[in-house]
């Protein structure tokens, strides 16, 4: 997953754009930056290689030692890892360091406290992966509601029924759906499922949208929405607010034919409490392109569940050719 992901050429040239920008606020001629995994294209480096000089890591499967033990003394961190950016280091890097770009739009693997602490700059790559994201999440409702894995998990096991109500799903076209955070992504999922004739479109966030009255969406609080859709997609950053959001109140709310889909962040999801409702019946399916923890266990429970359409983090892998 993590080498198709770094082949998205866009998302490598904005981060290198922000570490450039870096690279001309300090008045260095050369300056330093760590790039943190070796997995970004050769474009990626081939431009940073223009304007700095850069200090590497070679495992694939970088550690916090390694990045502690190289990155002292940089002036700017390409962060191209799934691991935290964290205090140590930080510390570690020293007073000198000025920015930080990664590539994602989520930056909750990054303490961002600290770098605002410190006047560090954090440049992410929102946008550019809006539409390759909804399009996972469109991707994981329609299969998680015309249960995609049960069916071939059926086949597999000799268990295909020729009677005409097996195997029944959920229709999206007059389904109500709930989008929780109508950002870049939440709108570019409503801009792809209005031509599957979505009965109505509820959104919930910090503050009513003029993007969602733009594309019809009705504002709600979210526990209107949580009641009311037959498809709820979670499509807000994690934070404090909204870490294990997705918990056993929320989904005991939930209508038992309707659909989650997350493509937001695992932790947003109190994982057990899902696991519960998909097993018992309390919610129809789900779709995930995220969990907790990602690379997620082979034999996790999630996988166990006919209910559950799974993808290893798939949103944003695409190359753009
Ligand atoms: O860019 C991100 O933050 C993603 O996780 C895309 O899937």
């Amino acid at each position: 997953m993590l080498e198709r992901r770094f082949f998205n050429i866009v998302i490598t040239y904005t981060t290198v754009w922000v570490v450039r920008r870096a690279a001309v606020h300090t008045k260095m001629n050369r300056p330093k930056v760590l790039v943190s995994n070796p997995t970004v294209p050769q474009i990626g480096f081939d431009l940073l290689q223009k304007y700095c000089d850069i200090i590497r890591i070679e495992n694939e499967n970088e550690t916090k030692e390694e990045i502690i033990s190289k990155v002292k003394g940089v002036d700017a961190i390409y962060w191209a890892s799934r691991l935290k950016l964290d205090k140590d280091i930080i510390e570690a890097a020293g007073p000198q360091m000025k920015v930080v770009g990664t590539m994602s739009a989520g930056y909750n693997h990054i303490d961002v406290d600290e770098l605002k602490k410190r006047g560090i700059k954090l440049g992410n790559t929102p946008n550019v992966l809006n539409n390759a994201v909804a399009d996972i999440a469109v991707l994981l409702a329609l299969a998680a509601s015309r249960r995609i894995h049960e069916g071939r998990l059926k086949i597999e096991n000799n268990q295909w029924d020729l009677g005409s109500q097996w195997m029944l799903g959920q229709d999206i076209s007059g389904a109500t759906v709930g989008i929780i955070g109508l950002g870049g992504i939440g709108q570019a999922i409503v801009k792809r499922l209005i031509p599957f004739e979505v009965q109505q479109f509820l959104y919930t966030g910090h503050r009513e949208k003029v993007e969602g009255k733009e594309l019809g969406a009705k504002f709600v609080s979210l526990d209107t929405l949580v009641r009311e859709s037959d498809f709820v997609i979670v499509s807000c950053p994690l934070n404090s607010e909204t870490e294990e959001m997705c918990n056993e109140d929320f989904f005991a709310k939930m209508k038992k034919t309707a659909v989650f889909v997350n493509i937001s962040r695992g932790k947003v999801v109190h994982q057990p409490s899902l696991v519960k409702a998909l097993r018992d019946g309390q919610i129809f399916a789900a779709g995930l392109d995220v969990m907790t923890p990602e690379p997620l266990p082979p034999d996790d429970e999630l996988l166990k569940l006919p209910n559950a359409v799974i993808v290893p983090h798939l949103g944003s892998a695409t190359k753009k050719n």
